[in-house]
Order: C-alpha cells, then structure tokens, then sequence
C-alpha cells in the first residue's frame, strides 16, 4: 500500500492515538527536542501505554523448530512494524529473544526523508528483560549504541539474594555497564521479573509507551497479566500480523497454556491486508 512508504500506515494510527490527537509528523520529532515525540500514553502516567505485538503463522507459531528465528513478515509487514517502532518510546523483548535473534530493534526500514525535513524519525530505547544478565557483550543492541546508531540499551535485571550468584551478577552488571549498557534493578517474583513493577519502573524513567516484540515467553507473561480481571492494567493495544503459513507442531507457539478464563477481553480496532499478511490490531 503506497501510503505506507511515506507516512504510518492507517492501522497504527487508528489503534494508538485518539482521532483527535493531530496526525501530522506522528513518528517524526525534532532533532532538538527529544521529549515533544508524539507517543501514545494513558492517562494516569503510572506506566507506559504498552502495544503487545509479534508475528504469527496461521498455526499460530512466532518461530521455527528449536526456537528458529523465521521471517514471518512480508516486507510491507515488516515496513509496518518499523513504523509501529517509531510510534513508542521504547520497545521490550526478553532475553531469550535477544541470545536467539540478536535483534536491532531500530527503524532502518522506514524512507529516507528528504535532506531538507527538519525532522527525524524517533529511534525508540531498546529494553531487555533479563533477570540473570545473559545479554551478550558483543549483541548488536550494544554494537549499536557505541557505534552511535542505537539508544543504550537498558536491561532490566533482579539482584539475587544468595552471595555466589550475587557476586557473578554484580560482575556482569559492571561488564554490560562497561559494555555501554544501563542495568536497572526491578522487583521479581516465581515468574520472573514482575511486569508491573518493571511497568511502573520504565515509566517513572520517561517511558511514555512501550512496544512488546516478544518472544514467547514475554507474550505470555504480558497476555496474563492483561487478564480479563486486570482490563486496563497492563496492556492497552494488541497488534498481530498473521502470515500465510503454516509452521508446524515442532514450531514455538504462545498460546498453549492460556487458559480461557484468564484470556484478556480484546475490542476489535482494524483489520488490514498489509501485502501478503493480515494485520488485525486490538485495543484491550
Ligand atoms: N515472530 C515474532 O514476532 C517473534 C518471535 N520471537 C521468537 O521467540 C523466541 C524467543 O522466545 P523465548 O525463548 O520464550 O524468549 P523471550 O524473549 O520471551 O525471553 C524469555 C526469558 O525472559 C526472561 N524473563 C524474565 N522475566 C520474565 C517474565 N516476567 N516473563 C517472561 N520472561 C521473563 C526469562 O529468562 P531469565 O530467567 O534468564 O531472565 C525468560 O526465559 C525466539 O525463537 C524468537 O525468534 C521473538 C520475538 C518476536
Ligand atoms: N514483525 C516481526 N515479524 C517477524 O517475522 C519477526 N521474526 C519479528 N521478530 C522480531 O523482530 C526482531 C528482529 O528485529 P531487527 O530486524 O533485528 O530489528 C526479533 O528479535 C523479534 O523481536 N517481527
């Protein structure tokens, strides 16, 4: 679709800004004024507005067998999510995506502007869920940043309590801080890092809005914690692109364990043909 070469496909901006909000320049900011980027928020400003988003095959499967990362998206797809990238203040995958994918996490897709544009796209803080601090010295979200094309990296991580792992922990804080990384301490509890607290933590930080890439372990955790008891709490848009294939059961799924009374109530926004995929967004 040729609007979206030029500005955020109509999908986005339908399901993450109010008809209202002016729709002029809405991934675009000033390179003077980091803080006046457009984002979307709620209300309370006790954490960010938080898209969960990722790609799915019709067997709904977000990877390969092992843990395989595949390219789901088409390219007008992926052109899409690029898009929704420079729509958030920053964008979240956990740890077990950062080793496998060794992700970016930046808006290189998006056109050129033209040399004349007083504007440049916002590039959003990459976020990595990481309680035992696995992350990679050499990852590319850290390439990134010390090569001055990527935000620095922040990892949210949870002190141990024993001394052992509390000495290998506090020394490979200070290799990712030395490596360009900031770490920040959130509480944790059986099921990892606690999202609300982490929520609660990144918007006392600036985070005004928050884009969830997954993987699989992330997915699950965000879609029970937006449980249809905890409407509103959690999760404000669910944005899924759906491409024509089958994976197969040997495939990494999401959805297995949701058990349907704990599945979040979603409204349905839009449904878009991007190329050959299917875009169904959702506010919650
Ligand atoms: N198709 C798509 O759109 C996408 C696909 N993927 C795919 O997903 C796969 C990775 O998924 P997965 O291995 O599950 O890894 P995740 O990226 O979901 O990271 C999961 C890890 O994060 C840490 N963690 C800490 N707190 C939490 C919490 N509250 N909830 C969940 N995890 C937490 C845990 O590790 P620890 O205990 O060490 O902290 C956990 O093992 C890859 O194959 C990747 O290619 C990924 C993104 C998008
Ligand atoms: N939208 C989308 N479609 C797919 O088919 C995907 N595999 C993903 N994966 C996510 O994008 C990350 C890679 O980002 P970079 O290209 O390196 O910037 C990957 O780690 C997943 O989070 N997304």
């Amino acid at each position: 679709m040729s609007h979206h070469r030029t500005q955020p496909p109509t999908i986005l901006l339908d399901t993450l800004f109010s008809s209202d909000a002016p729709l002029e320049h809405l991934s675009l900011y000033s390179t003077t004024d980091d803080v006046q980027a457009p984002s979307p928020t709620v209300d309370d400003e006790s954490r960010p507005w938080v898209t969960l988003t990722f790609a799915q095959s019709l067997d709904a499967k977000i990877a390969g067998e092992a843990g395989k990362q595949l390219i789901l998206s088409g390219k007008e797809s992926m052109l899409m999510t690029h898009w929704m990238r420079s729509m958030h203040d920053a964008i979240l995958v956990g740890i077990g995506t950062a080793l496998n994918d060794n992700p970016q996490l930046n808006t290189r897709l998006l056109p050129q502007l033209p040399a004349d544009n007083p504007h440049r796209y916002h590039l959003p803080r990459p976020v990595v869920v990481d309680t035992h601090l696995r992350l990679r010295l050499d990852c590319k979200l850290l390439n990134n940043y010390r090569a001055g094309v990527g935000r620095r990296p922040w990892v949210m991580s949870s002190a141990p309590i024993g001394e052992a792992e509390g000495k290998t922990w506090r020394e490979q804080r200070k290799a990712l801080e030395d490596a360009g990384a900031r770490v920040v301490e959130v509480g944790a509890d059986s099921g990892g890092i606690s999202i609300p607290s982490m929520l609660a933590v990144l918007r006392s930080l600036g985070v005004r809005s928050l884009m969830v890439e997954g993987g699989a372990g992330i997915i699950k955790s965000f879609l029970a914690a937006a449980t249809a008891d905890n409407v509103g709490e959690t999760v404000d848009a669910l944005i899924v692109t759906v491409a024509p294939t089958f994976v197969g059961r040997e495939g990494v799924g999401y959805g297995e364990n949701l058990l349907a009374a704990e599945v979040p109530r979603l409204r349905h926004k839009h449904t878009e043909i991007v190329g050959q995929d299917t875009v169904v967004a959702f506010r919650l």
